[in-house]
């Protein structure tokens, strides 16, 4: 199957000109999801090449890659290059944000995980949550090969390691939290090309101070709608009312009283018309009565965003 890749574009009509919203809804729809089939590989070549580069030569300096997941959904989070890239790189898995995700769920992840041989760990890099434990697991899952290099006589040095991610999966703010207590930077080391800083965390870990940003790619629709919701895709790119219409439809069907609970409305209607009752509780209504839906689209997806609407795992690990 072809990788599809967003590019930076708006949505257009068939002849052009931006859709108008609300009567096209059902028409906007199908055309979001054409569009987002069909959004081909413009900035591939240039800024996904670089990039991996960048990752490469990095990968060159470090013990141990941490991989930063959205706990929300961590399937779509993932980038499908990385295990080419990581090679037999020792990782971390963290997933990041995981007090917007729901506890459970995030559960069967970090066991899904430790099955497949993967240390993994819910964190929260705003308030700290688990952000002290990182370094117990990062030093466990490089034990082995710090013991062989102790045994050919290289001693000495500290971990290293590499936070890698998409974007907007919260790869500063982790650095800049596990980092605060002692963020000076250690300088220039040797091997280290002269661009290259590390973040001493401790006397014994150190991260590379340039986070490696991996583009999302996907295969499918769902996919790209689960990075969009996140946010991991710029939101110039895809018209926030039909985000929203395919949040709700997504969110009925998997914890309606999220919805329920917070806007107080009936959802036994299609989702559209639960994106109008939404504009009409929260007073998004332009002269003559209409709800402004933009308004109201953009509302939602604030909400789920930064965690007003609970708790919320969109993926949940296949049996
Ligand atoms: N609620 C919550 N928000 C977080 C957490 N970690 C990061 N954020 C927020 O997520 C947004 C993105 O964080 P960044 O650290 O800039 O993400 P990044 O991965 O470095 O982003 P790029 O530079 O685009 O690659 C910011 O608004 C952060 O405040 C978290 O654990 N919980």
């Amino acid at each position: 199957m072809d990788k599809i890749i967003l590019v930076k574009t708006v949505m257009t009509s068939n002849k052009g000109g931006k859709i108008p919203a609300a009567k096209t809804i059902l028409h906007k729809n199908r055309f979001m999801l054409n569009r987002v089939r069909n959004m081909s590989i413009q900035w591939y070549p240039g800024h996904m090449v670089k990039t991996k580069r960048q990752i490469i030569d990095s990968l060159k300096l470090i013990d141990v890659v941490i991989e930063l997941f959205d706990a929300r959904i961590p399937d779509s989070s993932k980038n499908p290059d990385i295990d080419e890239l990581i090679g037999n790189k020792q990782r971390v898995v963290l997933l990041n944000k995981c007090e917007m995700a729901d506890e459970n769920i995030t559960k069967e992840w970090i066991k899904r995980y430790k099955d497949m041989g993967i240390s993994a760990l819910d964190v929260d890099s705003i308030t700290g949550r688990n952000i002290n434990r990182v370094y117990t697991l990062v030093k466990e899952s490089v034990k082995e090969h710090f013991e062989k290099r102790v045994e050919k006589g290289i001693v000495g040095r500290p971990v290293r390691a590499l936070v890698l991610g998409i974007p907007n999966v919260g790869k500063s703010t982790f650095i800049n939290k596990i980092s605060s207590k002692s963020s000076a930077k250690t300088g220039d080391k040797p091997g280290v090309t002269r661009s290259k800083q590390w973040i001493k965390v401790n006397k014994d870990f150190e991260l590379l101070d340039t986070p490696g940003i991996l583009w999302p790619k996907f295969d499918d629709e769902k996919v790209a709608l689960h990075l969009a919701f996140i946010r991991a895709i710029k939101d110039e790119i895809l018209d926030p009312e039909e985000l929203a219409v395919k949040l709700i439809e997504e969110l009925v069907s998997l914890k309606p009283e999220a919805l329920k609970d917070r806007y107080k409305i009936d959802l036994n209607t299609d989702a559209f018309e639960v994106l109008k009752n939404i504009g009409r509780k929260r007073g998004c209504i332009v002269s003559g009565g209409e709800v402004n839906t933009v308004r109201a689209a953009n509302l939602l997806l604030d909400d789920f965003r930064s965690g007003r609407l609970g708790r919320l795992s969109l993926e949940k690990p296949q049996i």
